[in-house]
């Protein structure tokens, strides 16, 4: 069985993309004293607690991101794995302020990104977009000043996400920033309900005005909350393998994905943070399809839900809905 349909990518971290060959190739190019002997030594860290344990080594590893081009090579190598596995569309998150404190400036890391996913659709076959992701953990009006500056330089983003540590930082902490992205017509999006409870979707839905929540597994302990989820059609993005290295779930057999889908939800799948947690979408569909017996219709009808619950212009969409039949057809 093919674990490929034709998909959009929309829950994804691009520096989550950085695997430790790249990591370690950057780190040479640049200089860049790495704590770690080598790649093998770096691969045996990507165990992980919960979030924030992975947080640390992800903060830690992107310090290799220096130069424009370090940020383009991540995005070409992105798309080119993304690609093989039957990615179609992304709509890529970055984290800007991670790399602000350190000192990269804001137009190295948005004209290393945009300058590739310019070309996605001739290079790769892949139509894209980019996403700012907000650190939740950070001082709200840091965020507001973020997107502020993005503005400025007429960023080309179509939306605003908020993501990194989620438990005790509650969504409505970013309404500012999100009502400046509304004004500006930018699209919404949050992580929630990964860690953090059910009320955190809540706020993201009504404070924030979210479109679409990155995770919400939490969200089955809320009845009411999964009725409105239900009712509205609210998109969740759900990532298997990172629920489960982080461990948010014991296990794959264990991850409530057929619960969701039970309730009548939008569900569909993708990776997070490839790198770090053992795989692309197509590593998620092959888990899930192994595990739940799925088949290459229910696949199929998950890749469909990814295209509905995505911003792409409906011409598109329906080019890409028509290749998922074709993809079905012939699996
Ligand atoms: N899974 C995740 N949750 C929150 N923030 C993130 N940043 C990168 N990956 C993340
Ligand atoms: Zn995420």
């Amino acid at each position: 069985m093919r674990f490929d349909p034709p998909a959009a990518e929309l829950h994804i971290h691009i520096e989550g993309t950085l695997e430790p060959e790249l990591v370690c190739t950057l780190a040479e190019r640049n200089g860049t004293e790495l704590p770690y002997r080598d790649i093998d030594d770096l691969r045996s860290r990507y165990e992980f607690d919960d979030l924030q344990s992975f947080l640390d080594l992800y903060y830690a590893t992107m310090q290799v991101l220096q130069t424009e081009q370090d940020f383009a090579d991540m995005t070409a190598a992105y798309l080119e794995r993304a690609a093989a596995g039957g990615v179609r569309h992304v709509e890529l998150f970055f984290d800007p302020q991670a790399h602000l404190v350190r000192g990269v400036e804001l137009k190295t890391v948005v004209d290393g990104i945009s300058s590739v996913l310019a070309e996605s659709r001739e290079r790769f076959g892949v139509s894209s977009s980019l996403i700012v992701c907000f650190l939740r953990d950070r001082d709200p009006a840091e965020a507001v000043t973020v997107l502020k500056d993005l503005l400025e330089m007429e960023a080309p983003i179509i939306g605003v996400g908020l993501d990194s540590a989620e438990r005790d930082y509650p969504p409505q902490l970013f309404q500012e920033a999100f009502e400046l992205a509304a004004r500006h017509g930018l699209r919404r999006v949050a992580h929630a309900g990964e860690e953090g409870p059910a009320e955190y979707v809540w706020q993201a839905l009504d404070v924030l005005g979210a479109e679409r929540i990155d995770h919400g597994v939490r969200s089955l302990e809320d009845p009411e909350l999964v009725s409105r989820l239900a009712e509205e059609q609210v998109p969740l993005t759900v990532c298997p393998l990172s629920n489960v290295r982080l461990k948010g779930v014991p296990s794959i057999a264990e991850h409530p994905l057929p619960e969701l889908l039970e309730a009548g939800l939008l569900v569909s799948i993708h990776s997070d943070d490839p790198a770090y947690f053992g795989g692309y979408v197509d590593d998620n569909f092959r888990a899930i399809a192994e595990q739940f017996s799925l088949d290459a219709e229910d696949l199929a009808q998950l890749a469909k839900n990814s295209f509905t619950s995505s911003f792409i212009d409906q011409r598109r969409r329906q080019e890409l809905l028509a290749a998922v039949d074709t993809w079905l057809a012939e699996a």
